[in-house]
């Protein structure tokens, strides 16, 4: 997975050139994945490139034969017509390789890029929904997305606007180069003389593009983030009548993104438009120059004539290096954007002990145990919201935490399930740490319902079982035990009916119904509730709490509940304080107590009076 070690990017004009080394670098893991099809492309290099380079020798060799020029040696012993036809097939042999190879080659590299793409695009999926809660809280997820989409596609467009064909421009300009010179090294020199200042002049503007370019794929990101957040949010956006100000909003940032566009665009121009010049310019200077040679009979006609060609070719490779020169320039800002994200590392990392936790359980004695043990926590350093928790849920134990809005309560499991680590001291199940335990299986162990259940786009089935290997007799089973079996038979398909994305076309008590069946049918040995029962109708809540009664049997549970009247029976309540337990006891010592929870439970009686008055 590691395939971006730790890159250094430096943003400086000046360092951006090694960069490109580097960058081209990451992408070579990748590429040894597909060894066969970057054989069979490198091999037609070669062929791609002498075609190509002799061309302009065999037509120069022509128009000598033609003018009755000295020319190759054995052509000198054929007559005209059979030195004539042997150079045409010649040329036609030629062509026809060079067609056929770039044919061939086009075909390979669009396809070693989609295979290169869709590695790159897996593998950052993969690593983005590894990473922790808190990555997630401070990215925006239009931000993941641009990411994850048109990132990984420009990294697409390198292969598919030819990387390799780069290279074997570069062969072919080599081999003009050295061809060049064996036949006339004074017009060669010159053609060489002008390519440098060019190629100099090529990669500044790259530079640039680069620079401007980074820039336009930030403010897609906002872009996107923006548009994320309104879509999310469509009936807040509504209701509070925003629609005007987001308008408004969205503008600004869709102009700053135009503005950086324009910027490439300028650079990219001025590449096309500097090449188109300097080619013309070449010819020119090999017509100055090679007249004057064939004046002083230095050079034959033949020769002038395939420097005509060698100068329209040397700057072709040019030319077609800056129409790929966009893509490649935002190809090298994806890959360091995705280096970016690949190098995010892994808050919660999984545990090298390989304790088969799961298995073992036959083998322990407290099965359901939950112990906090001096444990610290901020979401912030040295801003504790969970400040020296010490105790022991004992196996089958139910146990409700209660504290004014902002206590920890969901900081609290949220620790438990390890979405988050303590910042000091550990937490242990049936003795043994949770980070010595594989998330998988600590996942598997604990059952958690949020106050807000996510559905995803599919059937009923497929959401509760969520892609695991479990029967429809079980998904039934555990739909049975959760009292929403008749719930999902009355639904048109019944288990089969299409849910769509974020459960729109079910209620918030259905869809929580579905989310008890989603544990309950991985049957934990830990079950924590957040909230679950508060978005529940009266008849719903009743229909769930038996379930929940069932549910409970033989387990531990951790509860979270605002209303009180719904934790009555637990075993315990922890009353927590500013991320500190400072009352626990069964519903009645803590009402004779006459502490917070008598004071809160208090004022819950009086609202739910008044409100029965009314
Ligand atoms: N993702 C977060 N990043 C930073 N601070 C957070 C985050 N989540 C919660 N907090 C802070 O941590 C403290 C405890 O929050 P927590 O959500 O655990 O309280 P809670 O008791 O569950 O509250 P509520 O009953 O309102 O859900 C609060 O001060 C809150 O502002």
């Amino acid at each position: 997975m590691a395939v971006f070690p730790n890159p250094q990017f430096k943003k400086s004009v000046k360092s951006s050139r090694e960069n490109d080394g580097s960058l081209v670098l990451k992408l070579l893991p990748y590429l040894r994945r597909y060894p066969k099809l970057l054989l069979l492309s490198v091999s037609l290099l070669l062929p791609l490139s002498i075609s190509g380079a002799i061309q302009p020798l065999i037509i120069g060799q022509a128009v000598s034969l033609l003018r009755q020029e000295s020319t190759w040696p054995f052509l000198e012993q054929l007559s005209l017509d059979k030195g004539l036809q042997f150079l045409i097939i010649l040329l036609l042999v030629t062509i026809i390789i060079r067609l056929v190879c770039t044919s061939s080659q086009g075909f390979i590299v669009q396809k070693l890029g989609q295979n290169i793409t869709a590695d790159i695009r897996d593998d950052l999926f993969t690593h983005v929904i590894s990473l922790g809660t808190s990555f997630f809280n401070r990215t925006p997820i239009g931000r993941l997305i641009t990411r994850l989409t048109s990132d990984v596609e420009a990294l697409g467009g390198v292969f598919a606007s030819g990387a390799i064909g780069v290279i074997s421009d570069a062969i072919y300009i080599l081999l003009i180069i050295i061809t060049m010179f064996t036949v006339q090294a004074q017009l060669a020199l010159m053609l060489l003389s002008l390519m440098l200042p060019i190629a100099a002049l090529i990669v500044y503007f790259q530079e640039q593009y680069r620079k401007a370019n980074y820039q336009s794929r930030e403010k897609l990101s906002e872009l996107n983030s923006m548009l994320q957040e309104n879509l999310a949010g469509i009936n807040v956006v509504q209701l509070f009548r925003r629609e005007q100000f987001n308008s408004e909003l969205f503008r600004v940032i869709n102009n700053d993104y135009r503005r950086a566009t324009d910027k490439t665009i300028f650079h990219e121009s001025a590449v096309s438009a500097t090449l188109e010049w300097v080619s013309l310019v070449a010819i020119a200077g090999v017509l100055g120059l090679g007249g004057i040679f064939i004046i002083n009979d230095n050079i034959t006609f033949g020769t002038l004539s395939a420097f005509i060609l060698y100068a329209q070719r040397l700057f072709n490779p040019l030319r077609q290096f800056a129409d790929k020169f966009t893509m490649f320039q935002a190809g090298f800002t994806a890959i360091e954007r995705i280096s970016e994200l690949m190098k995010e590392p892994i808050e919660i990392k999984e545990s090298d002990k390989n304790i088969q936790f799961l298995d073992s359980v036959k083998y322990r004695d407290k099965i359901g145990e939950i112990c906090f043990d001096n444990v610290w926590f901020g979401y912030k350093p040295d801003e504790f919201v969970l400040k020296d928790l010490n105790f022991t849920i004992s196996p089958g134990e139910k146990v409700a935490l209660v504290g004014p809005t902002g206590a920890g309560k969901s900081s609290m499991i949220r620790l438990l399930s390890r979405l988050y680590e303590p910042t000091k001291g550990r937490i242990l199940i049936d003795g043994i740490d949770i980070r010595d335990i594989s998330k998988k299986e600590l996942r598997q162990y604990i059952g958690m319902i949020l106050q807000e259940s996510f559905l995803f786009a599919g059937d009923v089935k497929r959401n509760i079982t969520l892609g695991e290997n479990y029967s429809l007799e079980q998904v039934q089973e555990a739909a049975k035990l959760t009292n929403i079996n008749h719930l999902i038979e009355e639904l048109p398909q019944g288990y089969h009916t299409q849910l769509r994305e974020r459960g729109t076309n079910l209620s918030g008590g259905q869809k929580q119904l579905l989310a008890f069946a989603r544990v309950a049918i991985r049957n934990p040995h830990i079950l924590v509730l957040d909230e679950a029962t508060a978005s529940l109708d009266v008849q719903t809540e009743a229909l769930i709490q038996e379930a929940l009664e069932k549910l409970l049997i033989n387990r531990t549970a951790v509860i979270i509940a605002h209303r009180l009247s719904t934790i009555r029976d637990v075993d315990r309540i922890f009353v927590l304080k500013q991320g500190r337990i400072i009352e626990s006891g069964n519903h009645q010592q803590l009402l004779d107590k006459k502490g917070l929870y008598h004071s809160l439970y208090q004022l819950q009686m009086m609202g739910h009076k008044e409100s029965i008055g009314n």
